[in-house]
């Protein structure tokens, strides 16, 4: 039998690493998460956007057991459970918004230190981990730059070979330069060692880089999940022929109304450049577009994050 005649076998579909179930949480009486339902599959790069405040840090903290949530479950490795045991944990690597390191320690000795806590912990790795981050092992953690810091979190999260790592926020504080090494780090961690990652940001321009599957946070739960391309196919803007003719705003408003009847979902409108931003499945976009004059404009990741995110007064 030839390769082309050879029945092609369907690709091994990718395992569930985590994934969480109606997460609720409550501060107060301010709801934070409401029913946030999210997976992360092995060997993708899961970048999980939203707003200042919108509840990455709570969604992470309690994905590592640090706060509790008030419904919901969340399954580790295939296993359900309200919150993770120290077995679950130790195949978890986390890098969290701020790094707190006892100050007197050299990275070497804090290395030494957090082995204790991992029985698979590879202490050749991490010294290879601390040469090719250019971490000196012998320097203390208090003479330690920021950027220094978070490369030092990441090769503690990684010494252990960790089935998920999950990094919150690590690149705030960091110099343009400084992010783009760490982001580059983790980019290469992923790409060569298949590292299923979780990276939390509301910087669209980090997650464009490197992830290959998004969830945006909105209101407490994922307003959408799944690839860029995906969201691209999904959320587009179309803009009027002519926009500056004096019937435009009717024309606009007679668009908006077709769209709305064709199930289309409208996130925006600008009568200053006569164009919608909507929401539709493409095969929607596909037959609703046909023998159409509006023109289509692409909207970069950030573009459509903003739409998706913030309500009004935003000029996309
Ligand atoms: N322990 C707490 N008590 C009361 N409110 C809290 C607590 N922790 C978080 N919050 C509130 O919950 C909301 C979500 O916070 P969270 O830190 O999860 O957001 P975030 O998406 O990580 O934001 P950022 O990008 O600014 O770090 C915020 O309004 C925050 O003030």
């Amino acid at each position: 039998m030839t390769s082309e005649t050879r029945p092609q076998t369907p690709p091994k579909p990718r395992r569930t690493l985590l994934a969480t179930k109606g997460l609720v949480k409550s501060f107060g009486n301010f709801q934070v998460l409401r029913k946030l339902d999210l997976s992360v599959r092995e060997g993708q790069v899961y970048g999980f956007l939203g707003r200042n405040g919108a509840g990455k840090t709570t969604t992470i903290q309690i994905l590592m057991g640090i706060q509790r949530p008030d419904h919901g479950s969340i399954a580790y490795f295939g296993e359900q459970r309200r919150a993770p045991r120290v077995s679950d944990k130790q195949h978890i690597g986390y890098v969290s918004q701020e790094q707190f390191f006892y100050p007197w320690m050299s990275c070497r000795n804090l290395g030494q230190f957090v082995s204790r806590f991992y029985p698979n912990w590879d202490m050749a790795y991490f010294a290879r981990l601390l040469d090719l981050f250019s971490l000196p092992s012998k320097r203390k953690v208090v003479n330690l730059s920021q950027g220094m810091r978070v490369k030092l979190a990441l090769a503690l999260a990684l010494a252990h070979r960790p089935k998920i790592l999950i990094l919150d926020e690590p690149t705030a504080g960091l110099d343009p330069a400084a992010r783009r090494e760490f982001l580059d780090i983790v980019n290469d961690q992923a790409e060569r060692d298949h590292r299923t990652t979780l990276f939390s940001s509301h910087i669209v321009e980090e997650v464009e880089r490197i992830a290959d599957r998004v969830g945006i946070l909105r209101e407490g739960s994922l307003c959408f999940q799944g690839s860029p391309e995906q969201l691209a196919l999904e959320v587009r803007q179309i803009v009027l022929p002519d926009p500056l003719r004096p019937d435009a705003a009717q024309r606009l408003k007679a668009l908006r109304r077709d769209a709305g009847h064709a199930g289309f979902h409208v996130l925006h409108e600008n009568a200053r450049n006569g164009s919608l931003v909507m929401r539709a499945q493409p095969d929607q976009w596909q037959q609703w577009l046909q023998g159409r004059s509006e023109t289509q404009v692409k909207l970069s990741l950030e573009d459509i994050f903003l739409a998706l995110t913030v309500d009004r007064g935003l000029r996309l």
